[in-house]
């Protein structure tokens, strides 16, 4: 940063005025020339900060335009191969290998060096470099040492909890059950149904019932934030459950990169083709056995690729559908758990009146209520406090969210 230069100093004569006229007017033009200098030394010092405040708002305009394109568009991941001179460098995109001599933006080009992973946009100039924390690694995976939901607190699938624990917690501590039977447990397990019904409780509860490491990581994001890094990321969840074990490792939403081939073939379909190649590689590639368990997560089962079914893979399915009557009013018992309830609040009405709702819809009811009874100045929660929540709910959600009419949507 470029300090402001000084500024010259004021001119000052002393002028006696009894000096004779023609040296007073002598000294008074020097005087003058004096100023005058001044003046244009001041001049230039204006022009001067003139020109660096236009450099400096230039070089805003770059960065929020940079920012603007970071901020707003897909990367693709590169490693740098090669600097050159002035700012141009060969990278080596990820995914498809293609090797591309290309700008620096100046923003970063003395911090890029060979070796180095970028993030590239479509015309392949770099944006960013990569460090330990734009990672996309680091960004897309989610490790929880003990998660804290427990089977307690999940309702109203008891039968589906019971088929997790058999084919997920089993293996995991008691080993020795399938080995003297001589059976292989699932490799993994697929929990499929509506949003918001409990699949990632499930896979968290097994998790801290086991002391697994819970490590999550959302297909969507496989595929979506750094095209090119699927594969690389789905190699390194599975790295990271070894070095980790015992762990559970927990894909959502798997149908964004386990899709039907469709017919058509662009880049990203490619991609999502090369992310769940790596999967399946890695799973076939797995010890049943061993202290790693792989569960997946989908609403939508329709749109699965049937390759991921197959014995060895996701060959445990489990589905987890919306609640029951039975199962709201139990999944209500567990959300109000810990609220002030009031005598006369009716759980049963309260069940038949939810139908649709999923144990996420549920959740959201109850807290509703509470903001209910705040909003009156009241600290107990009453069953008008309920009912006002579902009509708020049902207005708020007319449109689409709580729907029975099936699970496919998003
Ligand atoms: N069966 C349930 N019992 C108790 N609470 C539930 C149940 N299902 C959902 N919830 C509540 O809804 C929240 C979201 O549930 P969860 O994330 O497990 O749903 P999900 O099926 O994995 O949804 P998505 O498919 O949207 O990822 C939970 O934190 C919990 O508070």
């Amino acid at each position: 940063m470029s300090r402001s230069p000084s500024l010259p100093e004021r001119p000052h004569r002393d002028i006696d005025p009894d000096l004779p006229d023609d040296e007073r007017l002598e000294a008074l033009r020097d005087h003058f020339d004096d100023i005058v200098d001044v003046h244009e030394q001041l001049s230039d010092q204006l022009d001067e900060a003139e020109k660096r405040r236009e450099q400096l708002r230039e070089k805003v305009d770059r960065v929020e335009r940079e920012n603007e394109t970071l901020k707003s568009s897909s990367l693709y991941i590169a490693t740098v191969e090669d600097v050159m001179a002035d700012d141009e460098v060969v990278v080596k995109q990820h995914g498809n290998n293609q090797e591309v001599l290309t700008e620096v933006s100046p923003r970063v080009a003395d911090r890029v060096e060979p070796g180095d992973r970028v993030a590239v946009n479509d015309s392949f100039a770099i944006q960013t470099v990569l460090d330990a924390e734009t990672d996309a690694r680091a960004q897309s995976m989610e490790i929880t040492e003990k998660p804290e939901v427990g089977y307690e607190d999940i309702g109203g699938i008891d039968e589906q909890v019971r088929e997790v624990r058999e084919a997920v917690e089993q293996p995991l501590s008691e080993p020795e059950v399938f080995d003297e039977v001589g059976i292989e447990p699932p490799s993994g397990v697929l929990l499929y149904g509506p949003p918001g019904t409990g699949k990632t409780m499930l896979a968290k509860a097994v998790a801290n019932k086991t002391d697994a490491t819970f490590i999550k990581m959302a297909g969507s994001e496989l595929v979506r934030k750094f095209i090119g890094e699927g594969s690389r990321l789905v190699r390194d969840l599975f790295e990271m459950a070894r070095e980790r074990e015992p762990a559970i490792i927990f894909i959502d939403e798997i149908d964004a990169i386990a899709t039907t081939r469709s017919e058509s073939k662009t880049s990203g379909d490619a991609e999502v083709q090369r992310t769940m190649m790596q999967l399946l590689s890695e799973m076939d590639g797995f010890e049943a056995r061993g202290e790693i368990r792989i569960i997946a997560a989908t609403n939508r089962f329709d749109m699965l690729d049937r390759a991921i079914l197959r014995p060895g893979r996701f060959d445990r399915l489990i589905e987890v559908p919306e609640p029951d009557r039975d199962g709201r009013e139990q999944i209500l018992e567990i959300h109000t758990r810990d609220m002030n309830i009031a005598d006369g609040v009716d759980f049963d009405a309260l069940a038949d009146d939810t139908e649709g709702y999923s144990g996420a819809d549920i959740e959201s009811l109850a807290t509703e209520a509470g903001m209910f009874a705040i909003r009156n100045e009241r600290n107990e929660v009453t069953h008008q406090d309920f009912v006002e929540a579902l009509e708020k709910i049902e207005n708020d959600d007319s449109s689409d969210v709580i729907s029975s009419a099936g699970y496919f949507y998003q």
